[in-house]
């Protein structure tokens, strides 16, 4: 038997290039949460792609940002910056359509990885015209050095195979980490508040998302169904009426849309409630963000 390759591949890059839809796309789950708005991603997160060939464990890690440095925003960048620290192959994942200064930062960080380096240029479906595509490969690969480019359209799960053969030419021999079955290293509650969240993004406007966290205060196993009661965090009272709407419609749906989310990623019937608290200012203040779970 051929010996198998296993280990670690960190998607990085700046928010909003695609870097949670291709994890979810490769792993075959609704692990990470995606939304069309930049920063969703919050948390290291790993997805486990098991085969014959080996395993990869693919760390998705918030998108690097130049925003207002409060406190939340320096933890998500140190997050997505220690990611490389612990792993084997990293891919840099960017928008075919759209190069910012975020992507010179980001690409920064890359070419000083030691491993190696593999660039997806994702969003593929979004240009009319490929032919900035030879132009781009040429500068990037001058200043990354990667082992391969490859072509992606992560929505629609396009290109994906040739990736997943390059990570696994590229991680070493070894055994695998997590067990065959397992499909991710967070608990189901982990991912329980992020579909929540992630409906509240959705249903959300403007700036409140960002000052929102989810926690999931009770997690029980009933005979026929996972009883999940989660707390809505907010950092300004007046966006608790935002949150829960006119007659509570909002809350409503996020509710009822990240209960069926629940069910079909946890594989039973879900019972969910919901509840809103107002904890002032949390997302600049170390203690809380160290309570609400942003550990570096
Ligand atoms: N057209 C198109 N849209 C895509 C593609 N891949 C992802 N998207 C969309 O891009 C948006 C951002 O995707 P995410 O996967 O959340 O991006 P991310 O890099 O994880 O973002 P952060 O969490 O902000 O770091 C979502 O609306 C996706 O549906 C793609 O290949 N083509």
């Amino acid at each position: 038997m051929t010996e198998r390759r296993c280990g670690h591949v960190a998607l990085v890059g700046r928010p909003n290039v695609g870097k949670s839809t291709l994890l979810n796309a490769l792993v075959g789950e609704h692990l990470a949460i995606v939304t069309h708005k930049p920063q969703t991603t919050r948390h290291r997160l790993v997805g486990v792609l098991t085969e014959a060939r080996g395993q990869i464990a693919l760390v998705d890690t918030p998108g690097l940002h130049q925003r207002r440095p409060h406190g939340l925003n320096r933890r998500l960048n140190r997050t997505a910056v220690a990611a490389l620290d612990s792993v084997d192959v990293v891919v840099m994942v960017i928008d075919a359509a759209h190069w910012t200064a975020e992507d010179d930062l980001v690409a920064d960080r890359v070419a000083r990885f030691p491993g190696p380096r593999v660039l997806v240029i994702n969003k593929i479906d979004l240009l009319d015209d490929r032919s900035s595509l030879l132009e781009m490969t040429a500068r990037l690969s001058s200043r990354l050095t990667p082992t391969a480019v490859l072509y992606t359209t992560a929505s629609k799960g396009d290109g994906l195979g040739d990736l997943v053969d390059e990570l696994f030419a590229c991680l070493p021999p070894g055994e695998p980490f997590y067990p065959a079955d397992e499909f991710t290293d967070r608990p189901a509650r982990f991912l329980a508040a992020e579909l929540v969240r992630e409906q509240l993004m959705l249903q959300l406007h403007q700036e409140i998302p960002y000052g929102l966290t989810v926690q999931v205060e009770r997690y029980e196993q009933q005979a026929r169904r996972l009883w999940i009661s989660a707390l809505i965090v907010v950092a300004e009272d007046r966006h608790k009426g935002m949150v829960i709407g006119r007659q509570g419609q909002v809350l409503k749906r996020v509710g009822s849309r990240a209960r069926r989310e629940m069910a079909e990623l946890l594989g039973q019937p879900v019972h969910l409630e919901l509840h809103v608290r107002t904890r002032a200012g949390w997302v600049d203040d170390e203690r809380a963000l160290d309570e609400l779970g942003f550990a570096d």
